[in-house]
């Protein structure tokens, strides 16, 4: 999957996993992301398929579920047990099965039927005790993460790709990771701190975004590497939707 090869090639990234390090995960390298990402391949070509010109309706969202839990499941074998693209599968299959089933390459289109066909119920998603680290920061602190996302039509990946659109260098890609950054409630973060510690990230983030000079050269981009580093939190919800991002912005 080229996007998600490419979302952890970019770098650097502040608390993500990337060429030069491993952020704020002991458990994790850039060669898993690449194993993680090929295993992948199957069940985004088995989405499209599927999906290819069949209407949105809850049949393919219940198809859509079932190959996106068979996916994850692959993941969690092929990385011995850790989470590198669970969001990853749910943004850019969602994405994928629009995308093949109407046929076009119209984002407000896209980001509008996204939002249709993730509000449908899927009656086969099993009843585990066991609560996701989604569930726990959605119970405690209100936050809808990955799943609104979506049911929202990805408000943040919208945002992002508006940012400088006529731009493609790595500036410009590098302020678009960091307009993420500055926007979305990443369950990650929240899981792993608090609500004050997000509200920091994104703050500190957002200076950066509308700073005039390159973000590399910015020393507060260097504030925002300690402030992960200290905090030991790390947006792999916006690595997800920064992939997304890119393998819109390609799509023609
Ligand atoms: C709807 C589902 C996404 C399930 O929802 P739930 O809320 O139960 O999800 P989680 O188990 O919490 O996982 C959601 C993953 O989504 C990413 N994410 C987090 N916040 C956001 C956000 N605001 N917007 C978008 N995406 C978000 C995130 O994934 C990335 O981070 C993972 C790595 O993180 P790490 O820090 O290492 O975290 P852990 O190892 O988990 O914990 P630590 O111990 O290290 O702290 C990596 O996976 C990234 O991808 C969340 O992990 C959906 O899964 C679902 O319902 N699926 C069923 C199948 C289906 O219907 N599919 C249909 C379409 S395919
Ligand atoms: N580069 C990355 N680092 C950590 N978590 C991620 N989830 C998806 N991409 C990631």
């Amino acid at each position: 999957m080229g996007a998600l090869k490419w979302e952890v090639s970019f770098s650097p990234k502040p608390g993500l996993v990337d060429a030069y390090s491993n952020g704020s995960h002991k458990d994790m390298d850039i060669d898993l992301f690449y194993k993680s990402a090929d295993n992948l391949l199957a069940g985004f070509q088995q989405m499209a398929e599927i999906a290819y010109q069949h209407p949105l309706d809850l049949r393919l969202r219940e198809e859509i579920g079932r190959i996106g839990r068979l996916s994850e499941k692959s993941m969690f074998e092929a990385t011995g047990g850790i989470n590198t693209h669970k969001g990853a599968i749910w943004s850019l299959g969602l994405l994928i099965s629009v995308i093949s089933s109407q046929q076009t390459n119209d984002l407000e289109k896209i980001f509008s039927d996204v939002k249709s066909l993730s509000r449908m119920p899927d009656k086969f998603v099993p009843q585990t005790k066991s609560k996701t680290h989604g569930m726990v920061t959605k119970q405690k602190y209100a936050l809808s993460g990955a799943r609104g996302e979506a049911q929202l039509g990805f408000p943040n990946v919208s945002k992002t790709l508006s940012f400088l659109p006529e731009q493609d260098d790595f500036d410009t890609w590098m302020r678009r990771l960091l307009v993420l950054y500055s926007n979305v409630d990443d369950t990650n973060i929240v899981y792993r701190s608090n609500l004050k510690v997000l509200k920091e990230f994104q703050n500190l983030s957002a200076d950066i975004v509308v700073a005039k000079q390159d973000v590399l050269y910015n020393l507060e981009f260097k504030q925002l590497e300690e402030f992960t580093q200290q905090n030991n939190i790390s947006p792999g919800g916006c690595a997800d939707l920064f992939a997304a991002s890119y393998f819109l912005k390609h799509l023609n």
